[in-house]
C-alpha cells in the first residue's frame, strides 16, 4: 500500500497554504478530557489515598488494599537491577554516567550561586538552592520509558534534590524491570505504581501515603498533560511535552535510509508525533520517499508509524539549504538533525529547537538514550520560548543583597526620592533612616 506522505515544494503556489495545514495541527483541548481530569483531581483532593486507589483499579486494573502497597521500596528496585541481564545493567549504567557527567556540567555553567560587591562594598548575588521534593512523571501506560527515569531523575540529583519521589503506572500491576532497575541507578527515593492524573494529584496536593512535591517533572499522555496544567500554581511544573517531533534538515549527503529510519523513530511513539524532511536535492527527497517504501512494511509499530507520517509528515523540497534553515525556525521543532555533510555551516542559522543533532553520524535516538544531554524537550513549536529540562528545573534562585553603611548612603537617597514619587512614606522613610544626618 502506498504511503500518503506530503510532499511540498517551497516553489509551489500553494506551498504556504499547504505548509500551515501541516504546521497547525494542534492539542485541541478535548473536553471530554478536560472534564474527567478535573474531577479526578478533585476527587483525589478531597479523598486522597481512597481515590487514587479507585482511579488506580479504574484505569490501570491494579487492585490493591492501600497506596502503600503500591509504593515499591529501595530494595525492591535494587533487586530489579540486579536481577537484570548484565548487558541491560551494563546499558542503564553506562547511559546514566553520561547523562549525569553531562547535567554536573550544566551544574556548573548555569547552576550555582554567585556575588559580588560593588564599589560601596555592597554585597550582591544570587543563591541557588534545590528543590526540597520533585515528583516526577514516568510514562507507562501503552509502553516503559527508563530512559525517561534517567532524564529526570538525574539532574534532580545532580540539583541536590532532597527526595525524588516517583509515579509509573504499571498496567494490570506489570512492574517493567527496567525502569525499577533506571529508578535504583538514578537515585530515586521513593517511588510509586501509579498513573494518569491520579498520581499528578497525589503529589500536588499530597494523600496520607504519597507525599506533596514541590514541582511535578515528566511526559505523559492527555491525561497527565492536563492535569499538570491544572495544578500548576499549587506546584511547579517542568512543561506540557506534546507528542515527539523530528526534523530532518539535509544537504543530500546522508544515505537515504539512515533519514528514514531516524524520520521512523518519532512516528514510532505515536500517531499525533510529528516528522519532517527538508531538503534542497528534489533527487534525495525521492530517494529518502523510496527508503520510506521499502523499509516500512518491515517496522513492529508499522501501523503507528505510518499513521504519524501520513497524518503530519512531510517531505518539503526548499530553494537552499538557507531557505530550509529558515523554515525550521518558524517550525521549532523538538529534535533537529542537521544531517549534512558541513553541519557547522548551518548551526548558527539555526535559533529555535528543542536539540540540534549536527551531522549524519548523529542520530536522533542516541540523544534519546544515552548521549548524555536530556530528552525531555519542548515541543509544539515551544522551542521558540523554552528549553530541554535540566538542572536549572530543580533548583530555584534567591537574591542576595547586603548594604554597606556607604552604600546605604548613596541608595536611600536614590530609593527615597522614588518612593515619595510613588506616594510611599514608610518606603522612603525606611531608607532615610539610614542616612547620616
Ligand atoms: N517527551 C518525552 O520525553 C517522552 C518520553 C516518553 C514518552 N513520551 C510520551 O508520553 C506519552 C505516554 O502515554 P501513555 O498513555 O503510554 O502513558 P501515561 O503514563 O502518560 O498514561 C497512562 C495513564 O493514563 C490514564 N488514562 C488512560 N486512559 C484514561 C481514561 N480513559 N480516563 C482517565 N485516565 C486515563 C491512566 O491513569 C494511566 O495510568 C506518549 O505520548 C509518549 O510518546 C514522551
Ligand atoms: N523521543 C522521546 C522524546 O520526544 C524520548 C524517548 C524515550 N524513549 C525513546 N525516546
Ligand atoms: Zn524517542
Amino acid at each position: 500500500m502506498t504511503l500518503a506522505l506530503r510532499q511540498l515544494a517551497t516553489t509551489a503556489a500553494d506551498f504556504e497554504a499547504e505548509f500551515q495545514r501541516v504546521l497547525h495541527w494542534s492539542a485541541e483541548t478535548d473536553h471530554a478530557i478536560e472534564q474527567r481530569v478535573a474531577e479526578i483531581l478533585a476527587d483525589v483532593q478531597a479523598r486522597g489515598d481512597a481515590a487514587v486507589l479507585e482511579y488506580t483499579a479504574r484505569f490501570d486494573g491494579l487492585q490493591a488494599d492501600s497506596v502503600a502497597a503500591l509504593e515499591i521500596t529501595r530494595d525492591e528496585l535494587k533487586a530489579a537491577f540486579d536481577c537484570l541481564p548484565a548487558a541491560q545493567r551494563d546499558a542503564i549504567e553506562f547511559a546514566a554516567r553520561r547523562v549525569r557527567s553531562y547535567h554536573e556540567r550544566q551544574l556548573q555553567a548555569c547552576g550555582l550561586s554567585w556575588q559580588y560587591r560593588d564599589e560601596d562594598g555592597t554585597l550582591l548575588g544570587q543563591k541557588v538552592t534545590p528543590l526540597d521534593r520533585v515528583g516526577i512523571y514516568v510514562p507507562g501506560g501503552k509502553a516503559a520509558y527508563p530512559s525517561s527515569v534517567l532524564m529526570n531523575a538525574i539532574p534532580a540529583q545532580v540539583a541536590g534534590v532532597g527526595e525524588i519521589v516517583m509515579v509509573v503506572p504499571t498496567p494490570k500491576g506489570e512492574r517493567n524491570a527496567l525502569v525499577l532497575a533506571a529508578a535504583y541507578v538514578a537515585g530515586v527515593h521513593r517511588a510509586f505504581t501509579l498513573g494518569g492524573a491520579q498520581a499528578v494529584g497525589a503529589l500536588a496536593y499530597g494523600t496520607a501515603t504519597v507525599p506533596a512535591v514541590h514541582k511535578i517533572t515528566g511526559p505523559g499522555n492527555a491525561y497527565v498533560a492536563s492535569a499538570k496544567r491544572r495544578v500548576f500554581g499549587t506546584v511547579g511544573i517542568d512543561m506540557i511535552a506534546g507528542p515527539s517531533e523530528i526534523l530532518v534538515l539535509a544537504d543530500g549527503s546522508t544515505p537515504p535510509d539512515w533519514v528514514a529510519m531516524d524520520l521512523f523513530s518519532q512516528a514510532e511513539h505515536d500517531e499525533l508525533a510529528q516528522s519532517i524532511l527538508l531538503c534542497p536535492d528534489a533527487g534525495y527527497i525521492a530517494q529518502v520517499r523510496a527508503e520510506i517504501e521499502r523499509l516500512l512494511p518491515g517496522m513492529p509499530r508499522q501501523d503507528v508509524i505510518r499513521a504519524s507520517l501520513e497524518g503530519r509528515g512531510a517531505l518539503i523540497h526548499t530553494r537552499s539549504m538557507e531557505e530550509a534553515c529558515d523554515i525550521s525556525n518558524r517550525i521549532a521543532p523538538e529534535h533537529l538533525e542537521v544531517s549534512s555533510r558541513d553541519p557547522h555551516r548551518w548551526e548558527p542559522l539555526l535559533k529555535h529547537a528543542g536539540a540540534i543533532f549536527l551531522g549524519a553520524f548523529t542520530s536522533e535516538s542516541l540523544g534519546d538514550y544515552c548521549a548524555g544531554p536530556n530528552h525531555v524537550l519542548p515541543t509544539s513549536g515551544t522551542a521558540r520560548f523554552s528549553s530541554p529540562l535540566g538542572v536549572y528545573d530543580f533548583q530555584k534562585r534567591s537574591s542576595l543583597i547586603e548594604v554597606s553603611e556607604a552604600g546605604a548612603q548613596v541608595l536611600g537617597k536614590v530609593a527615597a526620592e522614588l518612593a515619595y514619587g510613588e506616594g510611599l512614606q514608610a518606603h522612603a522613610q525606611a531608607a532615610e533612616f539610614r542616612l547620616k544626618r
